[in-house]
């Protein structure tokens, strides 16, 4: 069995990661992102992680003896590392948790540390240590949810649907919450079919709502977006977890009823102005475009801009 790594030996691993000397610099150039990487000390082979702000971010999942250390060693061993990077002039750390290793969450916070965000199976703690107050950028801070307004133009008729786990029984148009990673688009179709299961395609965008403080966002602000789809396929079967009804109902019936939301009626409304004086006046419509600095690509939503304008040929 390998013995417990001391207190002593504790900070010398943590001294040691986030002093540059001879067998440990940075990879690229002064201040530039880059890895603090020391050969193995005892069992442990601490990694610290300079960002481009610099700022230190500590994985603790990369410590390997991290099973063996008690809190109260990690305490001393953090205090001691974090008067080291004040002393480097570091501006702030990140110290990234795994949820089986929340028994030092406790001992960071007593030394200043307070939570940036959790994700399922790690929390991430944060210390500004530059001059004033923090420039960190906080975590998320809205939830997004997508309705899908799928119209079917040849019958003029717009699917709706009744909340089941709601008070009042009010028509609006079939949604819910993105997943990460999820374009608006993919979520207004892949909600629409899980609630409704009619099958339709994005046409564009429509409106969007923004609140604060709504109950269901965990206290976060609620952008909710709805889309305008079109349905190729017409036969309802809706969910019966979340729904009480679905129809395909004439939009002019949406757009007079006092049976709906404030925003379902005022959406219903611009999708009758759009039927009747060309939807083009009313959709901000989507186009990918590559990212200059990550190589990304991103979806951008705006009304049609003539080819013209997009080539700029032409044009004064
Ligand atoms: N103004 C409008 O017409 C309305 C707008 N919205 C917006 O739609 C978005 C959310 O859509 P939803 O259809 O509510 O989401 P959703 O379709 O993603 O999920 C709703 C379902 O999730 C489950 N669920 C949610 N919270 C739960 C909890 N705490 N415990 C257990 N199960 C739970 C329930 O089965 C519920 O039926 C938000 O952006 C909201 O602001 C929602 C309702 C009406
Ligand atoms: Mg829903």
């Amino acid at each position: 069995m390998r013995p417990l790594l001391s207190w002593a030996g504790w900070r010398a691993v943590l001294a040691r990661t986030y002093s540059p000397g001879p067998s440990a610099g940075y990879r690229g150039a002064s201040g530039a992102q880059g890895y603090v990487r020391n050969p193995p000390v005892g069992t442990c082979d601490l990694q610290g992680e300079l960002d481009r702000f610099g700022g230190i971010s500590v994985r603790l999942a990369r410590l390997e003896a991290l099973d063996r250390l008690d809190a109260a060693a990690f305490q001393k061993g953090l205090q001691a590392a974090v008067q080291q990077w004040r002393s480097e002039g570091r501006t702030a750390v990140w110290l990234h948790i795994p949820i089986l290793q929340s028994r030092f969450i406790a001992p960071a916070a007593s030394l200043g540390f307070c939570f940036h965000h959790a994700e399922s199976d790690s929390s991430t703690l944060t210390l500004w240590l530059g001059e004033g107050p923090s420039r960190l950028p906080g975590y998320a801070s809205h939830q997004v949810g997508v309705a899908g307004a799928v119209f079917d133009e040849s019958t003029r008729k717009i699917l709706v649907v009744q909340d089941r786990n709601k008070l009042k029984n009010m028509w609006k148009f079939p949604g819910g919450l993105s997943e990460p990673g999820e374009d608006i688009g993919d979520t207004a179709v892949r909600e629409v079919f899980e609630e409704t299961g009619i099958k339709s395609e994005f046409r564009s965008l429509l409106s969007i709502r923004q609140q604060h403080t709504n109950p269901g966002a965990f206290g976060k602000s609620d952008m909710y977006i709805i889309c305008r789809l079109k349905p190729y396929s017409f036969t309802i079967n809706f969910c019966q977890h979340e729904c009480l009804r679905c129809e395909w109902m004439d939009l002019n019936d949406l757009a007079k009823t006092e049976n709906t939301t404030p925003i379902t009626s005022r959406v219903a409304r611009l999708l009758l102005y759009g039927y009747r004086e060309g939807f083009d006046r009313i959709d901000l419509t989507v186009e990918e475009l590559p990212a200059v600095h990550t190589g990304l690509f991103y979806k951008l939503y705006h009304k049609e801009l003539p080819d013209n304008y997009k080539t700029m040929k032409g044009i004064d």
